[in-house]
């Protein structure tokens, strides 16, 4: 994992001013997965978040052979992918990062192979990739797994020629359906995918991919149609603005009673998340591409459940329970997506909250008075989280194992420093 890294918040102080939402995480790793297809020219993405995934991801692709420049200033990737010259994923750095398994599409076309070291991403319970193996080998591709000397498994997947097909998801999954959409757009032939995930990141890859000049059809729908061409161009494009960044900003301005006014978020994609926010006193007020946010009345009990997009983000429930902790009675919370999520009723438990957690289902019973304490980062939405319930903490909050948030958010002492917090990173 590196170093370890800590955030230190001192809590009590309302937020209030500009700060300015980054480039969605997950949309910018499935496009950096696509523009790996591109065999020529280089593919040049702004509004880059300067975030772990990404600098693991930059790793990723110059250890296949791909040359990255990563310019932190600029928030600009240069990608170019001519040559690649490994179908090896290493697990060092694959298995830091859950995107690193939206580079196979790109190694199966370019390479005929793919062979994955390991898979990353937080631990969240269970996260199956059956949806992403079973659409490739219905596109022709054999997928064999054999165990490493050390112990670990080891994926191959032989490519041959990928033949397009009906491929569907059980669930719809948000990189499985990046990956069958990149899987298809240089197969031969005509692919459907049937149960395809609605999410706004996913609509933003299928952009890119459609100006790369991939034929894609029927994004957002839930039935995707892709029909195969020869080549794919390297192109110029803007990374969409992150919603669930957006979520947690707005979730600080309303901890902390303040008011923001959010550069670049746009309301439309929290979905129901903007909902269950008013419902609980957020009141919203979109000018432009800036989201004015602020938060005066008592905080409002909440019923959560999460699902896909437009339902209630599961990257965003971490947040929410932080938040309605503070809330005037008791709030309920059901987990649908992932079935390991709520380590962090432990870690909001040491810091005053009393949170009932039975199975996937949990009871916030609010409002209790937040006390500064070590707490831990499981995960990433569960650093940010505990950056939020520190933020309305009375006394000096540490989180540790942070290296999880720094996964996902930019610049996140800083950015809240501007609107008056007191935290600072330490990295030892
Ligand atoms: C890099 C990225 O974009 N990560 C996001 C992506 O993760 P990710 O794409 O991994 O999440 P999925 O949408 O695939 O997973 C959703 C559910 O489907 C199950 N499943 C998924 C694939 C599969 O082949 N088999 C299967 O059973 C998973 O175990 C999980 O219970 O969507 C999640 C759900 O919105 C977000 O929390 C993550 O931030
Ligand atoms: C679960 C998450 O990401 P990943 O899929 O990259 O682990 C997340 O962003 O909260």
């Amino acid at each position: 994992m590196g170093h370890e890294v800590r955030y230190r918040v001192r809590g009590g102080r309302q937020l209030h001013g500009t700060v300015f939402i980054q480039g969605a995480k997950n949309a910018v790793l499935p496009m950096i997965g696509a523009s790996l297809m591109a065999s020529r020219g280089r593919t040049v993405l702004r509004n880059v978040p300067i975030i772990e995934d990404v600098r693991r991801a930059v790793e990723l692709a110059r250890a296949i052979g791909a040359k990255a420049e990563l310019h932190e200033t600029e928030r600009t990737l240069v990608i170019d992918a001519s040559s690649l010259s490994t179908p090896v994923l290493p697990a060092d750095i694959a298995s830091r990062f859950r995107g690193s398994f939206l580079f196979v599409p790109a190694l199966l076309h370019r390479l005929g192979e793919a062979v994955i070291e390991g898979v990353g991403g937080c631990n969240l319970g269970s996260r199956n990739l059956d949806f992403h193996y079973n659409g490739f080998k219905r596109m022709g591709a054999t997928v064999t797994e054999h165990v490493a000397d050390n112990g670990d498994g080891i994926i191959h997947i032989k490519a041959g020629d990928l033949r397009g097909g009906t491929l569907y998801c059980d669930t719809p999954s948000h990189t499985g359906t990046e990956n069958l959409i990149m899987a298809a757009a240089l197969a031969q032939g005509t692919t459907l995918i049937k149960n395809a995930a609605l999410e706004p990141e996913v609509l933003d890859n299928i952009a890119i991919l459609q100006a790369m000049g991939a034929r894609i059809s029927g994004g957002g729908t839930g039935f995707i149609t892709v029909e195969g061409v020869d080549e794919l161009t390297a192109v110029e494009h803007t990374v969409m603005p992150d919603r669930i960044d957006t979520g947690v900003f707005v979730m600080a301005a309303a901890i902390t009673g303040g008011d923001l006014n959010l550069v670049g978020a746009t309301l439309e994609h929290l979905g129901v998340a903007a909902d269950k926010l008013e419902q609980m006193g957020v009141e919203f007020h979109q000018q432009g591409a800036v989201l004015q946010v602020r938060r005066e009345r008592t905080l409002r009990p909440i019923n959560v459940i999460t699902d896909e997009y437009p339902g209630f983000a599961t990257d965003l429930q971490s947040p929410i329970m932080a938040l309605s902790c503070l809330a005037e009675g008791p709030s309920y919370i059901y987990e649908r997506i992932f079935d390991g999520r709520f380590k962090l009723a432990h870690e909001l438990g040491r810091m005053g909250a009393d949170i009932e957690v039975d199975g996937n289902r949990a009871k916030v019973n609010g409002p209790r008075v937040l006390r500064g304490a070590e707490v831990e980062a499981h995960d990433l939405r569960c650093g940010s989280a505990l950056v939020l319930a520190g933020l309305a903490a009375e006394g000096e909050t540490t989180i540790t194992s942070a290296y999880y948030l720094d996964r996902g958010h930019a610049h996140t002492a800083e950015r809240l420093s501007q609107l008056g917090a007191d935290i600072v990173r330490e990295a030892a």
